[in-house]
């Protein structure tokens, strides 16, 4: 029987890769596609994950390497539901498909996540809070945060559609909005180096 709680994750996939110069999600670092890096940390704690791409010749290319059967959760691939606004597109997205109340997000080109990390984060999941958010350093939490390796409740859709129909399209403007716990990455339990994701070539 499956003990797992019912979590969800988002992984945001759909970026332009404009600063690594090609696709980030699929490229490989260490034998596998990075992107199936961060789904390896994973069968612990989730038990839904969607993939939220951009279109859909590109979800056709991801279900060429993704398989379903490699993992004890369940995958689902989404499309943005708006074009070209960036990460926000995909939160939204990936709100929209998940069956629990909350999701984490994450990015495909964070490949030093761990299950710890994962499992760590979930731990400080409350139900008083509508987002969970790592930040760096005390003096300026917003500033510091890491918005895509944070908690959100699907119950901020509309705060986001809002915010999209603004034209405010930066996630540390929505979690300024919404009831956000922060949660120090004090390198104990969540560590720095965990956090970190590859943006350009000269990152790997
Ligand atoms: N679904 C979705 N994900 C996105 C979108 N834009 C960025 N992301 C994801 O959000 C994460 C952070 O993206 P960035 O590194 O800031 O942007 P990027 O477009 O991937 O890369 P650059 O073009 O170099 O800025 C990555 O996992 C991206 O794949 C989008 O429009 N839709």
């Amino acid at each position: 029987m499956n003990s797992k709680k019912h979590h969800s994750c988002i992984i945001l996939c759909g970026g332009q890769s404009r600063r690594m110069g090609q696709d980030k999600g699929s490229m490989i670092i260490q034998d596998k596609p990075m992107i199936n890096h961060v789904l390896s940390t994973l069968n612990n704690e989730i038990n839904e994950v969607i993939i939220v791409l951009n279109n859909k010749d590109r979800i056709d290319k991801y279900k060429n390497f993704i398989k379903k059967e490699d993992y004890n959760f369940t995958v689902t691939f989404a499309e943005d539901e708006i074009k070209n606004i960036g990460p926000m597109s995909g939160i939204l997205t990936g709100l929209k498909h998940i069956t629990s109340n909350y999701a984490l997000i994450l990015p495909c080109d964070s490949p030093y996540v761990t299950e710890n990390l994962i499992e760590n984060i979930f731990n400080e999941l409350d139900s008083r809070y509508q987002a969970i958010v790592p930040y760096h350093d005390n003096e300026n939490r917003l500033k510091t945060s890491e918005p895509l390796h944070s908690i959100y409740s699907k119950n901020i859709i509309p705060e986001i559609e809002e915010l999209v129909s603004n034209d405010i399209l930066h996630i540390k403007g929505l979690i300024e909005k919404i009831d956000t716990k922060f949660i120090l990455i004090d390198n104990k339990k969540l560590l720095k180096k965990e956090f970190r994701n590859l943006n350009r070539p000269t990152d790997i």
